[in-house]
């Protein structure tokens, strides 16, 4: 199948913006999931491609193909798109059992008796429900709901599958199975599939590549490594992992190394950086948690030392295997990780001078210490 192609897609709701001007491409046979926090326009963007919403502005197409173009008002329907989808509520008929579920799109796309009996036993097989197809959606578990419902959009041989929090619905331990049989399904079937999901471990365990939206744009598309080791902006890197950042001028700029003096609180580190930043520039630094070094007591490190940042214990938690620690340093909240429980509230936090990620941005107002400490 050629790539799927978006360009330039806008979608407004009475006057207002859901989605701003976005363009990717999702190659032949590729996982690409859209991630973002809640109402940033993942749902909206599929929608569009699933021909559920009309875009104000942009083109789909599917090689030459056009399922969209608004500057022309060339608009095919959905059924005529020939995509698969699947939704968080599975959707099943309750009335009907698994086969006739399965056989419905077939009836509507005017398949034989016989072609949708051969296509309804291929799909079940797939997805490892063949001894069930007698059963009613309310004699399966939620498992077995979703897998009918994947069997259902994979019935018809769609060219692209759409998947908008197919595993919602699950408990965490069935989402896992869930999330790993999918993926070996999506591999052996080899079929183009856009998944939408808010949740970024199931984006990055599940994806080939993932484009990162935040309020109707898209901020970054890349593999997963490519966007967990390099974040384009303060805004993937804060929704990505855990991460932390504090606000630092530039002390003194060489050959991939800055040195910056935190502005809100004690402390210098060295920063490995391809970008040159000027001595004087206001620079946000980010940390992820797992490079969070926390040393207990905190005459540990005799004086502040280059990448020691004293600090306050907040919160510590158990997830088990490791310890989740919230703490303040430099005025901002910060996120560390350890093996062990921490006994004294004061301590020193050191970070790394490679793997942190220096930001041209200031600090969203949202994620300044001040408020997120009222919610501590
Ligand atoms: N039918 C609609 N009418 C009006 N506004 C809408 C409609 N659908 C979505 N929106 C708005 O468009 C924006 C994007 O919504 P969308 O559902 O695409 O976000 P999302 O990223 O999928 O969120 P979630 O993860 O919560 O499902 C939101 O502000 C939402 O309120």
């Amino acid at each position: 199948m050629p790539d799927l192609i978006v360009e330039g897609l806008s979608v407004e709701f009475n006057g207002q913006t859901a989605v701003d001007d976005v363009t990717f491409t999702v190659n032949d046979g590729e996982f690409f999931t859209l991630l973002g926090p809640s109402g940033c326009g993942k749902t909206t963007t599929l929608s569009t491609i699933a021909g559920l919403e009309t875009p104000t502005k942009g083109i789909i197409r599917v090689g030459p193909e056009i399922f969209v173009d608004a500057a022309k008002h060339r608009f095919l329907t959905p059924e005529e798109r020939n995509l698969g989808m699947v939704f968080q509520s599975y959707a099943l008929w309750p009335h009907m059992t698994v086969e006739d579920n399965l056989a419905m799109p077939l009836k509507i796309r005017k398949a034989s008796k016989a072609e949708q009996n051969r296509r309804i036993g291929d799909a079940l097989n797939q997805v490892g429900l063949l001894p069930y197809r007698k059963r009613y959606p309310h004699e399966l578990s939620g498992g077995q709901q979703q897998r009918v419902a994947l069997a259902r959009a994979l019935v018809y041989s769609p060219s692209v599958l759409l998947l908008d929090e197919p595993l919602s619905n699950l408990d965490a331990k069935l989402r896992d199975r869930a999330r790993a049989w999918l993926k070996e399904l999506q591999q052996s079937v080899g079929i183009t599939t856009i998944y939408v999901t808010h949740d970024q471990l199931e984006a990055l365990s599940l994806s080939d590549r993932l484009a990162v939206m935040g309020e109707g744009k898209m901020l970054q598309v890349g593999t997963p490594n490519e966007i967990y080791d390099h974040p384009n902006c303060l805004a993937v890197a804060d929704f990505i992992g855990r991460c932390s950042f504090f606000r630092a001028k530039v002390l003194e700029t060489g050959a991939g190394t800055l040195v910056v003096d935190l502005v809100d609180g004690e402390g210098t580190l060295r920063v490995t950086s391809a970008t040159a930043f000027a001595a004087g520039t206001h620079v946000t630094i980010g940390v992820r948690s797992e490079l969070v070094k926390v040393s207990q007591p905190r005459d540990d490190v005799p004086a502040i030392s280059v990448n020691a940042i004293p600090a306050d214990l907040k919160k510590a938690s158990y997830v088990g295997a490791r310890y989740e620690f919230e703490l303040m340093a430099a005025g901002q909240l910060i996120f560390a990780e350890g093996e062990h429980k921490l006994d004294e509230q004061q301590v020193w936090l050191i970070v790394p001078e490679d793997g942190l990620f220096v930001f041209a941005e200031d600090i969203p107002p949202s994620r300044l210490a001040s408020d997120v400490e009222d919610g501590l």
